[in-house]
């Protein structure tokens, strides 16, 4: 059966939602919670300037702007049926059944309206697209496709086998070396692996390797670009890669010598949108383009579940058509939060069409995470029984905590309790570096922002219980918005203040006034930030790139739409040492069940 196709719902006549003179169909569908006001709106108008008033080719056109809002970049029409009548809720009509049109012939006639005509929307692959997306994703399979078909960039082969023995030795480094010995004959390499599987050292020897050969093929310096979708990632990609290339040498570990060192001295990463250039009042268009191409002679890009359709096709049409372009990512995640699923996409679609432009990497590196790793795989391959009998099997690292479980519910009260004052008590002594250290050590992650297991509420708990044992009146439900060691999350990027999306920060008291220390060293009076939010929860969308040593999941009940794999492996692969999850069993057993199917067509498009 279609699964229940999800509904907003809402008993305030006024909801913004609701499509105040919306008729037909398209009425119907709102009333039902399925569409919103803007969905309708945009259906309406486009329909009005072309003149179609077919009610079923207007609800089509509604249901790909719901779709995109929803994460997918096309709606497949067909889906629906079954499903639409079940499900619960409604924005006030309850559980009616839905008048879904049939679905054979809905598309022929969407395809045949002047709507197609007018290139408004785009019928293809059997889906429904708005024409931007279609653009989009044609736009990305002609970049990639053009790529492969590119000669493969020259090297000095018994130089590059003679480096990777130096830079991934033996045995413990073999799946690593060939990774990154294909990647470096090739103009093109999605280099994809969960966490600790060696990702971030594979790339630090891969741009040894390549500068290398730069320097011994052309006698230059490479123009290396590092780039990641949120400030976060880039900051945790340069970390880690300084980290591997200054190690200190070990015997059997990766070998970097002085004129590896020298080659990559002051390698930067960035965000994606600082790499590509942004432009104010821009979110989609940028600097760098096909005309005016990014100088750099590889691009490695980190977290790339995390970029959207849009963005790839972006980045794609900016990298020299002879530059290297290095993809890396896990495909399990969750894709990003616009519309796509682009890693995901590029594995199964390239995958069938040139198995060595995927190098994957399965070897886990991470032993003091064991059971993390054991809970991640039994999630990843499906397995709700397996991930129950990790959690339940009472290892220290990974717990499952009842909602009905009173000393459970305790015990994580008190252990954010402890988490908020420790870093409240860093706060209040002035001590920057240690209040942001703290904030990294414990993440509580929710899959819903509203809710009696959402965000807010969970902000607003901790902050009643941080007041109560610090016998202070802290947090916005109390008038006090700000207060030393408040942790707080950015959530919109600010060029003007260098702050990006996903930035995490606590704030001190300084000189009698507030002041928030970001992780990346700067510090601002709390009056200048805008987009932020407290950070004692946050979603798991949100905590995407990012990771803390100990990671505490709520689960949502089962019937909740957000409950998916991937939401529930995200959550957990953030997580270093320590996942406690709070949840019953069938609400692992549904999240372990159910995908986050988002509707593309890239992936088809690749395969042909
Ligand atoms: N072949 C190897 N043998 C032993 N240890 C390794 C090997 N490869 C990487 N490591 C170590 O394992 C840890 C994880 O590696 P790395 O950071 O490269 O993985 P990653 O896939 O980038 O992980 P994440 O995305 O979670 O940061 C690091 O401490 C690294 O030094």
């Amino acid at each position: 059966m279609t699964p229940a196709i999800e509904r907003w719902t809402s008993d305030d006549p006024h909801d913004a939602r609701r499509a105040l003179g919306a008729t037909g169909l398209l009425r119907t569908f709102n009333e039902a919670g399925v569409l919103t006001a803007a969905d309708v709106h945009v259906a309406r108008r486009t329909a009005d300037v072309v003149g179609e008033d077919d009610e079923t080719v207007r609800l089509a056109v509604a249901l790909a702007v719901r779709a995109v809002r929803q994460g997918s970049v096309c709606v497949d029409l067909g889906g629906f049926g079954d499903g639409g009548s079940v499900g619960a809720g409604g924005a006030g009509t309850g559980d009616v059944p839905l008048p879904w049109p049939a679905a054979d012939g809905w598309l022929d006639r969407v395809a045949a309206s002047p709507l197609a005509e007018r290139s408004v929307v785009r019928a293809d692959l059997g889906l429904l697209y708005l024409d931007r997306y279609w653009r989009e994703e044609q736009q990305v399979r002609d970049d990639v496709v053009a790529r492969l078909a590119a000669p493969a960039p020259a090297v000095d082969d018994a130089l590059l086998e003679d480096s990777a023995a130096r830079l991934f030795p033996g045995d413990a480094y073999a799946e690593q070396r060939v990774a990154a010995l294909s990647t470096a004959r090739r103009l093109t390499t999605v280099l994809t692996g969960g966490p600790g599987r060696g990702k971030t050292t594979t790339v630090a020897g891969l741009l040894a390797l390549l500068a290398e050969q730069a320097e011994h093929t052309g006698g230059r310096r490479l123009r290396i670009a590092l780039a990641a979708p949120t400030g976060k990632a880039a900051a945790r990609l340069q970390e880690a890669v300084a980290g591997s290339l200054g190690a200190r040498p070990e015997t059997g570990r990766p070998e970097f010598t002085a004129d590896d060192r020298r080659r990559l001295a002051g390698l930067q990463a960035s965000t994606l949108h600082r790499l590509l250039g942004w432009r104010p009042g821009s979110s989609t268009r940028f600097r760098h383009d096909r005309v005016g191409r990014l100088p750099h002679d590889v691009v490695v890009v980190d977290e790339t579940s995390m970029v959207s359709l849009t963005l790839m096709a972006r980045l794609l049409e900016a990298v020299r058509p002879d530059a290297r372009l290095v993809l890396v990512g896990d495909p399990d995640q969750l894709a990003s939060v616009e519309a796509g699923a682009v890693l995901a996409d590029l594995v199964s679609g390239l995958g069938e069409r040139d198995a060595d432009v995927v190098a994957a990497l399965v070897t886990d590196h991470r032993s003091e995470s064991a059971a993390i790793t054991r809970l991640a795989a039994a999630i990843q391959h499906g397995d709700p029984e397996a991930a129950l009998a990790v959690l339940m099997a009472g290892d220290g690292a990974v717990e499952l905590v009842h909602p009905d479980d009173e000393a459970g519910l305790t015990g994580l009260q008190d252990e954010l309790t402890r988490h908020a004052l420790d870093v409240r008590g860093l706060a209040l002594a002035g001590d920057a570096a240690g209040a942001l250290a703290a904030v990294e050590r414990h993440r509580l992650l929710c899959a819903h922002r509203e809710g009696p297991w959402g965000v807010a509420h969970w902000n607003r708990q901790v902050e009643r219980w941080l007041g109560e044992a610090s016998g202070a009146y802290l947090g916005a439900a109390v008038g006090a918005e700000w207060y030393p060691g408040r942790p707080v999350l950015i959530t919109a990027n600010d060029y003007g203040l260098g702050l990006f999306n996903g930035d995490t920060g606590v704030v001190l008291a300084e000189d009698e006034k507030l002041r928030a220390h970001l992780s990346g060293g700067a510090s601002f009076a709390v009056s200048r930030l805008g987009d932020v939010e407290t950070l004692h929860a946050m979603t798991v969308h949100k905590s995407q790139g990012s990771q803390a040593e100990t990671v505490t999941v709520l689960l949502p009940d089962e019937t909740s739409p957000l409950l998916t794999r991937e939401l529930f492996y995200t959550a957990v692969t953030r997580a270093r040492r320590r996942v406690r999850v709070v949840g019953t069993p069938d609400a692992v057993r549904a999240a372990v069940g159910r995908r986050a199917r988002r509707a593309t067509g890239l992936a088809e498009r690749l395969r042909g």
